[in-house]
Formats: C-alpha cells, structure tokens, sequence
C-alpha cells in the first residue's frame, strides 16, 4: 500500500512519515475517532531516540475520516502560526494512504489530568495545582479563541502533559472556526484606551448585547434532541449551532440549541475546576437527561468556605452565556480575577515549576522494543480491530501482541 507523505511545513522527528516504516511501541489511547499509538521510525530512528505519537484513523468511517481532516487542517493552523503557544500541540508530519489518514503529534508522556487527579489523596488537587493548570489552559484557550477557534471538547481527558510537567490540549476534532467575536470588549487591545465614563462602558455593552441577541434571533435555531441528535458542524460565523461536547461539560445554550459561540469553553473551564476541586462534576445526573436537566436548571453546590476559587467557578458556570464570566472581553476578564492573582501570565513555562514531572519511561521504551519486537503500525492496527481479543489466559506465549 502506499503512503503519501503530506507537506507539511514544520517536520522535525516525523519528516518522513511512512507508516510502512513505523513500528509500535504502546498503544497511548482509544478514542471514538482514532487510535493513538507510541511509535519510532524504524529506519531513521532505529535507537528510538525520538518517538512521537501517531494518531491513526481508519477511513472507511466518512465522518471520522471528516473529523480527521479537520483535525489535521486546525493541527496545521496552530503549526504555522508565527507565535505559537506552549500549551497547544503541535503537528510534526501526516500522510494518507487508501486506508488510514495519520499524524504525529509530540508524545506527552505525563498521561491526562483525569488520571493524575485520580492519584491524588482524595481523587482532587490542592488549590495552587489547580492554579497552575489552569493558567495554562486559560493562555491556551485564549490563543485558540483569538485566532476564532471555539475548542469545544475541554474536558480532563484531553488535557495532557508534556514532559516537562506542563499542559498541552489534545484532540481538536470538535472545535469550530467563528468569525472572531464582534463585541469591541472581547479583545481588550482594540480598545486600548479606558473610557473614563463608566456608565458609556455600561450603555455600550448594553448595545452589543443587543446586537448578540438579534443575531441570536436570526440564527436558525434548530432545537436539538440531545439525545440523538449530534450534528457536526466545523466552521460558520460568529456561533454555531452544532451539538457537540461530552454530557457533563455540554453548556446550557448548546443542550438548549440556542447557538453558541467562544463562551461554551469558558463554562467547561468552570465544569473542569469543580471537577479538579471536589473530585466529580457539578451537574452529573443518573443518566444524560437527567444531566442535561441539571445543566439547564441546576445551580452548583459548594461545599467548604467560599473562597477566590469556589467564586471563580460561580461566575464561569453561570446559565446565560452573555453573563458568563469571560463573555465580554475573553481570557482578560479571566485572568484578572483574585484567584489568579500573582500569576505572570507571560512566564507561566519559566516562572512557575509544575506540580508533577512524569517519570522518564524512555529506558523503558529503549529496552522493550529491536527491529524483531517492534510491530508495524498497520499491521498492529489491524490486529486490534479483530474483535475479540484473546482473554488473557488464552493467548499462547507466542503470541505477539500479548504485551500491548
Ligand atoms: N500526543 C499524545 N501523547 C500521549 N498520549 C496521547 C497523545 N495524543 C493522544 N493521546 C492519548 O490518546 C487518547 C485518544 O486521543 P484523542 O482524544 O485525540 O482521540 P479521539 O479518537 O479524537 O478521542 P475522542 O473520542 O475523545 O474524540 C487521549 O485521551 C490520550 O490518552
């Protein structure tokens, strides 16, 4: 089968990205559109000195092949941009066969956030390690929006770490393109100027709101079964009205098919700071409508002593998008919040030393794999979507795969 290396502009360890030559090291994670596999390149790096994550989407599926595409083009968007943020992948090669559609991303050997909060004592993080996480995924959410981006899927799972202990979002097969907000407030640099009059600020938010509210208006909205209906919707205008996200971190606007816009990652930034807070989300239910209702009508509990923290949370799981924290001037409104206090947001990688370092496992990696164990990647790929494994104890000890 061939491979067509594509020509992406930023290559570094991946230049030459040919499945035939890549061989598997571990298997890094299932997700509804791909498989993401620790790999090395068994030619150009036989020492396995640089291995790298591959992301492998099999294309007989239209819509995760769509999904990948997509992917891939918003991956290349982050690549090139000239100021690239250190908190957002980037992509290293991808190239496409008639069977799969594949990328290399740098591998983040520090796992998610959701198992690394799943090791604490009590399954939460203190308040300065939510602090630091959130600084980076706060910058990084900011960048995404700033180049009219809605990221769509934050959620703990797809926030990785890179070797060095800081974050790096993950899986942008759900994130939109929107016509960067028209509300002059969002982006605090086109107006740089304070207006000394307070009361013109109020009046002109006032406009813009209602402005955002005949848009929202016109905008066809299609009301969503939540439970069906899961539509995908890429790129548009300044809001979308896709069903997208993961049930517990969906905002009320999306369940509700109102449309939406940057807004929706600040309410899941709010779902995710409980999460890593109390240990468990604030609207979870006994089933998905029943979550859905709780999202619609439910306000958050706080247990403890209200604190900068618990207020933050407050103002960004707030029900009306256009009240929610983070609505009228995006990250700035964020960061200069008491929680944040202290924080040098422009030094967040050489300021602040982070929580956790993953333990090295390239020893590990080193000693497992040669030219003879090494599985190519097709041929392990294939091998998975041959259900059902072997239970364990019925793999024969030759059996190759029994390690994975
Ligand atoms: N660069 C990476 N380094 C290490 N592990 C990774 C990397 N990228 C992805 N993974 C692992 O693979 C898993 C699946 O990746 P990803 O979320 O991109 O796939 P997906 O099919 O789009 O998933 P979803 O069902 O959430 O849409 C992640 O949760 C993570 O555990």
């Amino acid at each position: 089968m061939e491979t067509r290396p594509s020509s992406s502009s930023s290559l570094s360890p991946a230049t030459n990205l040919n499945l035939d030559r890549l061989k598997v090291l571990k298997l890094l994670g299932k997700g509804a559109t791909g498989t993401v596999f620790l790999v090395h390149d068994s030619v150009s790096d036989s020492s396995v000195s640089s291995p790298f994550a591959l992301k492998l989407v099999d294309k007989s599926s239209a819509s995760s092949l769509r999904r990948a595409r997509w992917e891939i083009q918003i991956l290349r968007r982050l690549s090139d941009d000239t100021n690239p943020n250190p908190f957002l992948p980037k992509l290293l090669a991808s190239s496409e066969s008639s069977e799969f559609i594949a990328w290399a991303l740098p591998y983040c050997s520090g796992g998610d956030l959701n198992v690394l909060r799943q090791r604490q004592n009590d399954g939460v993080f203190s308040s300065s390690v939510i602090k630091f996480y959130l600084a980076e995924i706060v910058c990084a959410l900011d960048h995404l929006h700033t180049m009219g981006i809605a990221y769509r899927d934050l959620k703990p799972e797809n926030i990785l770490l890179q070797e060095s202990g800081h974050v790096t979002l993950t899986d942008f097969d759900l994130s939109c393109s929107l016509n960067k907000p028209t509300r002059p407030e969002f982006y605090h640099l086109s107006d740089p100027e304070p207006d000394p009059n307070p009361e013109s600020n109020l009046s002109h938010n006032k406009k813009s709101l209602r402005i955002f509210r005949q848009k929202k208006k016109k905008t066809k909205s299609a009301r969503v079964n939540p439970i069906t209906r899961r539509r995908l919707s890429f790129s548009g205008g300044e809001r979308s009205n896709s069903f997208v996200g993961t049930d517990e971190y969906i905002s009320p606007e999306v369940i509700r098919g109102d449309g939406h816009d940057f807004a929706v990652d600040w309410w899941a930034l709010g779902v995710l700071t409980y999460e890593m807070m109390y240990g468990e989300t604030p609207f979870k239910g006994r089933n998905k409508k029943e979550t859905f209702r709780n999202v619609l009508v439910k306000e958050p509990e706080f247990a403890g002593k209200p604190s900068d923290l618990t207020d933050l949370i407050r103002r960004l799981l707030v029900k009306d998008p256009t009240k929610r924290f983070g609505f009228w001037r995006g990250a700035a409104e964020i960061k200069e919040h008491a929680f944040f206090k202290g924080v040098r947001w422009e030094l967040l990688t050489e300021v602040l030393r982070p929580p956790f370092i993953p333990l090295r496992d390239d020893g590990d990696l080193t000693g497992k794999v040669t030219e003879e164990s090494g599985f190519g990647i097709k041929e392990y790929f294939e091998k998975l979507k041959t259900p059902p494994l072997p239970l364990p104890h019925e793999c024969s000890e030759n059996n190759p795969f029994v390690d994975f």
